[in-house]
């Protein structure tokens, strides 16, 4: 499969630039490119210059922007940045705002302003660039005035602590900010541990002053979050791009933890790099509702389903109760935790499983204990309910000695159960790993491009003397405590017959 079939719909790099052309038209361009003995045109890819040249030439041809990218720069690849900027634009649109009418704001915009340059020019949107770095700020200028768009882009000096602070004190309102951040720790030499791992297929770009930041990446859009909290609605939308996945799920969990819910997030995948753009919004969910907004995620086989091991799951779609995957760890904890039954966490690869996942161990069949005595409580207060009516006495006697025959009647089904169940006390009752992730009512896409989003949680068998018909058990009674009952995507039919089957075969228990 293409890797640029992930590309964004409107992305004019779904298809690779003719270079063929390039070089006819641009003679910078025929400088840097290459022939070979077929008469096909291509560059050097591990030359800065090359880069550097590609994204003046493809400016030129495909938006009429000249600019020059300072040989220390970083360069701004066009395909990266023109699928964040569709991304914008899909949300703007879903959200009702018009491109030619709002107003946003590129945090770090580099010395080529490059999302400023881009959507001004396209859609004629005020862009209000920040920048910490002087060298830059004096170069973006002169990049908007060589294009005459200082009507449309103002840059602003910030100071490196700040995000959005010095840039809403006049009390103006914006629709959306944008940010692609500095990616490095301070102390990392990140080209270094970069080539460490791979062999770049691109010729780095940029200087240390451009992609370093305390804190890396995820410090710097930790405080991102931070401000917006401050900032509230002046900003309709606050967006980002992230250079890890693991700090697209870390960031997730923050934004759940300061009780952003109204949040979305996308890839953006052009060519051989993925990067994830996440957004989130202060405004009620009637207002702007991000949860439902447009996105490209590469559905991509998690390893969940290649495991060999029995396993079921548990399918249901994101509401307001169980919003994010957060909502479903701390579910299964505090329930693992009431049932007694020990939870580990299980450390995940990040780029195989976009999720959370855990091992429990049981030793008893607690849960079926527990959904005892609820029906037991049940019967209770319904006898006392019509005791209290007056229609049932004799029963109401029976109600008035509960709590005592409650405690002896669940004392005594332990005891049963334990010695039924517990054969060798070394062994458990069911080991199974559970695994959380997200995904798309549509299974049949392989893209999923709007957030119908569902939860799935995998149920994989380990061992245990309890079996599959434990495994079975504790799936529903998840699925009671959940409340889901009704609104489950996946029937268990096939399982039930599967278990019928081996259960006739005595090959169970
Ligand atoms: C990775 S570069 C991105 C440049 C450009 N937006 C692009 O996409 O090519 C990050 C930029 O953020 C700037 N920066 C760092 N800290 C900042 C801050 N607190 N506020 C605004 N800009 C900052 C850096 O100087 C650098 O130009």
């Amino acid at each position: 499969m293409s890797v640029k079939q992930y590309i964004h719909p409107r992305n004019k790099y779904k298809q690779p630039p003719d270079y063929k052309q390039l070089a006819v038209m641009y003679p910078e361009f025929r400088e840097i490119a290459i022939m070979d003995f077929t008469g096909k045109v291509r560059i050097d890819f591990k030359k800065k210059k090359s880069l550097h040249v590609l994204t003046e030439t493809l400016l030129k041809h495909d938006f009429d922007l000249h600019v020059n990218i300072p040989a220390d720069n970083l360069n701004p690849a066009i395909p990266l940045r023109l699928n964040y900027i569709l991304w914008i634009e899909d949300l703007m649109t879903h959200s009702k705002l018009e491109m030619d009418k709002v107003t946003g704001i590129d945090i770090g915009t580099g010395a080529v302003c490059i999302y400023a340059l881009l959507l001004a020019k396209i859609h004629k949107c005020q862009m209000l660039g920040t920048e910490v770095n002087m060298k830059s700020i004096e170069h973006a200028k002169q990049c908007i005035e060589r294009n005459k768009l200082q009507d449309l882009i103002k840059i602003i000096t910030v100071k490196s602590d700040r995000i959005f602070k010095d840039v809403v004190q006049d009390g103006k309102a914006y629709d959306f900010s944008m940010c692609n951040p500095p990616f490095f720790e301070s102390e990392d030499d990140g080209f270094e541990k970069i080539s460490k791992v791979l062999p770049p297929r691109n010729a780095p770009t940029g200087n240390d002053k451009e992609l370093k930041t305390e804190g890396g990446e995820i410090g710097f859009v930790m405080k991102m979050i931070e401000e917006s909290v401050e900032v509230k609605d002046r900003i309709k939308i606050y967006s980002t791009m992230i250079g890890k996945k693991a700090d697209l799920v870390n960031l997730k969990r923050l934004l759940n933890l300061k009780g952003i819910k109204n949040m979305t997030w996308t890839e953006f995948c052009q060519g051989h790099t993925t990067r994830w753009g996440l957004a989130w919004s202060f405004l009620s969910q009637n207002i702007v509702n991000l949860t439902t907004a447009p996105v490209i995620r590469k559905r991509g086989k998690s390893i969940v389903q290649s495991l060999k091991n029995y396993k079921t799951s548990i399918i249901f779609p994101i509401d307001d109760k169980f919003s994010c995957i957060d909502d479903i760890i701390n579910f299964l904890q505090a329930t693992t935790k009431e049932l007694n039954i020990k939870l580990q966490d299980v450390p995940i690869s990040e780029d195989s499983f976009n999720g959370w996942a855990c091992q429990i161990t049981a030793r008893e069949r607690s849960w079926e204990h527990m959904r005892r005595k609820r029906r037991l409580v049940q019967q209770i207060a319904l006898k006392r309910a019509k005791g209290e009516d007056g229609k049932c006495t004799a029963v109401n006697k029976c109600a008035e000695g509960t709590s005592v025959n409650r405690e002896e009647g669940m004392k005594k089904l332990n005891e049963e159960s334990y010695n039924k169940e517990l054969p060798d006390k070394d062994v458990p009752l069911l080991v199974c790993k559970l695994w959380v992730e997200t995904g798309s009512s549509d299974d049949s896409q392989n893209i999923i491009m709007q957030s119908h989003e569902i939860f799935r949680i995998w149920m994989v068998f380990e061992n245990g003397y309890g079996g599959l018909d434990a495994l079975h058990s504790l799936r529903q009674y998840l699925i009671n405590k959940l409340e889901i009952k009704e609104k489950i995507l996946n029937n268990q039919s096939k399982f039930k017959k599967k278990i019928k089957k081996l259960k006739n075969k005595k090959s169970l228990l």
